[in-house]
């Protein structure tokens, strides 16, 4: 095998393209989704473009970037439309990382580069806040937000155009905000209304749905891999071949950034609510369904319960006869992305763990299936059989004798309380508004359905019960 590290002598022939992008984080998932979109522009001569990288954390990839002239692989496993897909390409879409830590000039200089005009970032759910302690005395504040901030102003002053700016981070209403937390840090450092002005006219905040599930470096796989590949990569990342991205922007966004006509599955709207109910309650719905009853029958993965017969079924059946029926979309965008969402669940290339997904699963519960519960209770006057089992499979399996509960210690703290009385224990838990935002006792019928959904669930166990309830 070559001991060569991948680099531009080693592949002299990959395209260099002028930065348009200014993307704060480099981690895995941002260099196999957008970072790899840009590629997919540029090898159709769509966009021209790459990407300078920000580390939003003092300690990151930019010394591993650097040694191998900031390429890397991605490599796609898994099956799209029935079809195995197993792709690998070299991405030269980043054109360097900048670690503000230690040159904090050479940062704030990339506001003077007028070729410089959209902004993306994942800086994880923690990124996007509001730190106290940041200043503008001329050293890099700790928060992204303060970050751009200063950003932002250096390009102010000097009297240029704005950015088009589409953070990713897997918050609600992300670009909002953003943009709300630079407006803050504007009015506490006294920046001046212009600049305020500046920011609202001159920039663009779009708010963006990402999905893509990014395992990463193929740690278990590396060596067979680059015996493959013939080179040596620091940074290959795997991913799944499907991807979809939603910016909630103008539509002028469509074309200076050609996301959709390079054939990409992204969508430029003026309302991303609908994509957002579809990929929670579909996508997300489902993985929190099947965790509790999944791990109490043994089963350890999200391709284990889809390999499984009963369990399969009841995935099937959750998403066609309980969550498709109440979402106000319509079925022709719901049932395709449905049946994506399934082939993308059955992924024999990645190993997505049942106990990964089912940290904090009662605030997941809350969003991700419980809308849907109530707004079945009241649109058909009944209780939907596959949701309630499975939300008395998480209530049982919070009792913390069954399973691994992953949850605050104030939450489970909760759990030991209500379950310290098992009679009681329905009425206590559904009565506590501080878990579902309401009570949860008064909705009909719900308390009876699971204290009978326990009793199945203890008397027999989670596969026997549920076959009572799969066709
Ligand atoms: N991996 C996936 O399948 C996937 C899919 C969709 C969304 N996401 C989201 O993307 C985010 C990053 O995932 P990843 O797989 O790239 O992880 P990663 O560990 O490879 O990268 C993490 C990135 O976030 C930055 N970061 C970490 N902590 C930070 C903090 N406190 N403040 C600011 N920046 C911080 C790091 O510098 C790095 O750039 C996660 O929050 C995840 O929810 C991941
Ligand atoms: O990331 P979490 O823990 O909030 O949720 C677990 C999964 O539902 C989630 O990671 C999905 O796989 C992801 O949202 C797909 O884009």
């Amino acid at each position: 095998m070559s001991t060569n590290r991948l680099s531009r002598s080693t592949h002299p022939h990959l395209s260099l393209h002028p930065e348009r992008m200014i993307q704060f984080g480099e981690g895995n998932f941002m260099r196999a989704f957008v970072d790899w979109q840009l590629q997919q522009m540029n090898n159709q001569g769509l966009f021209n473009g790459s990407a300078v990288l920000v580390q939003p954390i003092e300690q990151g990839l930019g010394g591993l970037m650097a040694a191998q002239d900031n390429l890397y692989t991605v490599l796609l496993n898994g099956i799209m439309q029935q079809q195995p897909v197993n792709s690998r390409e070299i991405i030269s879409s980043v054109s360097r990382v900048i670690n503000p830590y230690t040159d904090y000039e050479a940062y704030l200089a990339l506001a003077e580069d007028d070729g410089l005009e959209f902004i993306t970032s994942n800086t994880t759910e923690a990124g996007i806040a509001y730190h106290p302690g940041d200043l503008a005395d001329g050293t890099p504040p700790k928060s992204f937000p303060a970050k751009l901030t200063a950003l932002l102003h250096r390009r102010f002053q000097l009297g240029k155009k704005g950015f088009v700016i589409i953070p990713c981070e897997l918050i609600d209403r992300n670009g909002e905000k953003l943009r709300q937390i630079v407006q803050q840090y504007a009015a506490e450092w006294n920046l001046g209304e212009a600049f305020l002005q500046w920011l609202e006219q001159e920039n663009t905040f779009c708010c963006s749905l990402v999905d893509r599930i990014v395992p990463g470096y193929p740690r278990d796989k590396a060596a067979e891999l680059e015996a493959e590949l013939g080179y040596l990569d620091n940074l290959m990342v795997t991913a799944e071949p499907f991807l979809f991205w939603v910016i909630e922007g103008p539509a002028w966004l469509a074309e200076k950034l050609p996301l959709a006509e390079a054939g990409l599955n992204v969508v430029v709207t003026d309302d991303m609510t609908p994509y957002r109910e579809r990929k929670v309650h579909l996508l997300n719905g489902p993985h929190t369904a099947m965790v509790p009853l999944g791990m109490m029958a043994g089963l350890e993965t999200v391709e284990d319960v889809m390999n499984d017969e009963t369990f399969s079924r009841f995935v099937q059946e959750l998403i066609a006869e309980e969550l498709i029926p109440m979402l106000d979309l319509p079925k022709e965008e719901l049932l395709p992305y449905a049946d994506a969402v399934q082939e993308r669940f059955k992924n024999p290339y990645i190993r997505h763990e049942l106990t990964s997904i089912s940290l904090n699963s009662i605030s997941k519960f809350k969003t991700r299936l419980l809308p849907v519960l109530l707004k079945f209770q009241q649109e058909r006057g009944k209780l939907p059989e596959l949701i309630t089992l499975s939300f008395a499979g998480l209530l049982l399996s919070y009792r913390g004798d069954l399973v691994a509960r992953q949850d605050s210690p104030e939450m489970l703290a909760i759990f030991d309380e209500a379950w310290s009385n098992p009679a009681n224990f329905v009425q206590a838990i559904l009565k506590d508004e501080s878990l579902w935002g309401e009570d949860l006792s008064l909705v009909p019928g719900l308390a009876e359905v699971l204290a009978s959904h326990l009793q199945k669930l203890e008397s027999s166990d989670s596969r026997a019960a549920l076959e009572q309830f799969v066709s």
